[in-house]
């Protein structure tokens, strides 16, 4: 699904912010992406999402070289990846409704279908009582909410959040998880990032860790308790690693 070789990224002439980051995640599967402020999370959720390019090494995703990879093509890529980033990049004009209503409305669906989805999911989050309330009107965690049920709503590929339980409360930040979780269930390879340690605990997935810019794979509690072996990785690891589902 994506593939990191010798990635290493840098902003302008700074020091590498990414340094060596070599993985391999299956499709199919979830991880958290955990780290300390400024350890690199959205950067390298960028890279995946192909907002940015890599300074060195090689990043491949869904089995295409990145780096050939043109920018008309761009498009059809992300069309498969469901993105929450910080800025919620919502658009002011749209509703909630009709901005999770988007990547449907891209798709084609029938518009009575989008309607029953976009409502359904728009009341899974907690925000039934909100359907047609323009971005402005909403709070910081409500936007947030919206961005979340925009980036499932077509049953991405991929599904990339940075820190999407950051403005709500632990109870809806626990359905928000669940539905990552449906998702996942249902075949999307998901990676999000996340400081939530008691949201970490309770799911139970492998962990990507950025440490002073390197990344280490850390598994899931569960398969540390099968295997004996699994240990934690070093900072500054960067033998290719790869997690399964089980
Ligand atoms: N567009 C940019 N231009 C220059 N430097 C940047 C840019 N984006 C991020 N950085 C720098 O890259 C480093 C990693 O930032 P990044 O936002 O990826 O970290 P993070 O782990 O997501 O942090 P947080 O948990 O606080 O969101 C930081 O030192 C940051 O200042």
């Amino acid at each position: 699904m994506i593939r990191f070789e010798n990635v290493g990224l840098r902003y302008g002439t700074e020091a590498e912010v990414l340094r060596d980051i070599s993985f391999t995640l299956l499709p199919g599967s979830f991880h958290f992406l955990t780290g300390a402020s400024g350890a690199g999370k959205s950067s390298l959720l960028k890279l995946m999402y192909l907002a940015h390019r890599p300074s060195r090494g090689l990043v491949t995703l869904f089995g295409r070289d990145m780096a050939v990879v043109t920018r008309r093509e761009l498009p059809e890529l992300r069309r498969q990846i469901g993105v929450v980033f910080q800025d919620f990049a919502l658009l002011d004009h749209l509703s909630a409704l009709d901005n999770v209503a988007l990547p449907l409305r891209m798709a084609g669906t029938p518009e009575a279908d989008v309607v029953a989805h976009c409502t359904e999911i728009l009341r899974w989050v907690g925000l039934g009582n909100h359907l047609h309330a323009k971005p402005s009107t909403l709070s910081g965690g409500q936007k947030q909410r919206v961005a979340i049920a925009r980036s499932v709503i077509n049953r991405p590929r991929l599904l990339l959040a940075d820190e999407p339980t950051g403005n709500v409360d632990d109870g809806i930040g626990m359905r928000l998880l669940y539905l990552f979780e449906e998702l996942y269930k249902l075949g999307t390879t998901v990676v999000i990032a996340t400081h939530n340690e008691a949201l970490i605990r309770r799911f139970d997935h492998p962990r990507l860790h950025l440490d002073n810019g390197r990344l280490m794979v850390l598994p899931a509690r569960g398969s540390r308790v099968h295997d004996g072996r699994a240990s934690e990785g070093r900072a500054g690891d960067t033998r290719p690693q790869e997690s399964r589902r089980e």
